[in-house]
């Protein structure tokens, strides 16, 4: 490695110049790029399962190679690599070897949490470019462990307003199936559901702020144990939620939003016992403004609460049978 302390700081700063969590991991890569001779980098983002112990999944990010490394380490899989798995059980990197290579495996470590690993195949190793590596891949999880926080809601570890706000378009356009097979059909849909906990006004005034928070609290675990992981769950503000739930049917997002609501009002919250909740849903359509499309659901959901509460609502059915008048469609603001 032909690095100087000067070399070395103009990566971090422009690391650190970045705001948004892709762009942090690319500069990463592309300092390492900069200051490494690699043959193979991978970035891989880990998700523990919390339900079943030990085991991770792991999703690939990013990788770059150098056009002459063909090698069987392309091929690895790395929810099964002994290196990937150590590292992420010791939360230390680990150096092997793979192929003709040597294979550096670093965490990338948020809050004592591995959220992401590292994994560097390159023909020369020394222990300076492994302490440098290491630092840089600290510095780079600190950023993303400080952007993480700002996009997360303090009280419930959901994302946040502001993390929804920003990244609506991009949310909508990066919906992607669930199921590889699958596809975008005329009957699977991306969908925008608004939950609302009823009379929540009601618990606080009952039994106060705190348990009130605490309703929130175990409201968004409920929202967390029945979505699936690869819905998006958002805290709207106070009692309002929304969930971006991907590639399903109609009868299917009904069905799931029935099994939530049944899921909340079969709960026995502390102190206060049953809360219900209402829903309103609303085709993603990917040529509506993001806009539009949340105005929809929440035209399903007032509809909801004026009709009795404790129930689920699809905005286009309420106005195909003319229940709500639909919301407009403005298609004239260009954001994909
Ligand atoms: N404890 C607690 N209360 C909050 C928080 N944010 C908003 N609220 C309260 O949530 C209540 C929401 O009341 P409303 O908007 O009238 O809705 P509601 O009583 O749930 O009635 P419906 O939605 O019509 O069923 C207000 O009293 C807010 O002060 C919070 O973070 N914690």
């Amino acid at each position: 490695m032909t690095t100087n302390t000067i070399d070395l700081l103009k990566s971090v700063a422009n690391i650190t110049s970045k705001q948004n969590k892709p762009a942090i991991k690319t500069a990463l890569l592309d300092e390492l790029e900069n200051l490494l001779t690699f043959d193979v980098i991978t970035l891989l983002k880990v998700e523990s399962n919390s339900t079943k112990e030990h085991r991770h999944q792991m999703e690939l990010v990013a990788i770059r190679y150098n056009e002459s490394a063909i090698t069987d380490c392309l091929e690895t899989d790395f929810s099964s690599d002994p290196q990937v798995l150590n590292c992420v059980t010791d939360k230390h990197y680990q150096v092997g070897a793979c192929d003709k290579y040597n294979q550096l495996t670093l965490p990338l470590l948020v809050k004592n949490q591995v959220y992401g690993v590292l994994v560097i195949y390159l023909a020369k190793l020394d222990k300076t470019l492994i302490k440098t590596i290491e630092q840089l891949t600290n510095i780079t999880a600190n950023l993303l462990g400080t952007i993480h926080e700002s996009e997360i809601d303090t009280l419930t570890g959901l994302l946040n307003r502001k993390t929804l706000e920003h990244n609506l378009s991009d949310f909508f356009s990066d919906l992607k199936p669930r199921e590889p097979h699958l596809c975008p059909s005329e009957d699977v849909h991306n969908w925008l559901v608004i939950l609302d906990i009823d009379n929540f006004k009601l618990i606080n005034d009952k039994y106060g702020h705190t348990y009130g928070d605490e309703v929130l609290l175990l409201f968004s675990d409920i929202m967390k144990h029945n979505f699936r992981h690869s819905d998006m769950l958002f805290r709207y503000g106070g009692e309002e939620f929304i969930v971006v739930i991907s590639f399903v049917t109609e009868s299917q997002v009904i069905d799931i939003l029935e099994r939530f609501r049944l899921a909340v009002v079969s709960y026995l919250f502390p102190q206060v016992g049953r809360v219900t909740m209402s829903a309103g849903a609303s085709r993603i359509n990917p040529s509506l403004h993001p806009n539009t499309v949340i105005e929809q659901a929440d035209k399903a959901l007032y509809f909801c609460k004026e009709n009795g509460r404790n129930q689920v609502a699809l905005h286009h059915q309420l106005a195909v049978k003319k229940l709500i008048e639909a919301v407009d469609i403005d298609s004239d603001i260009e954001l994909f």
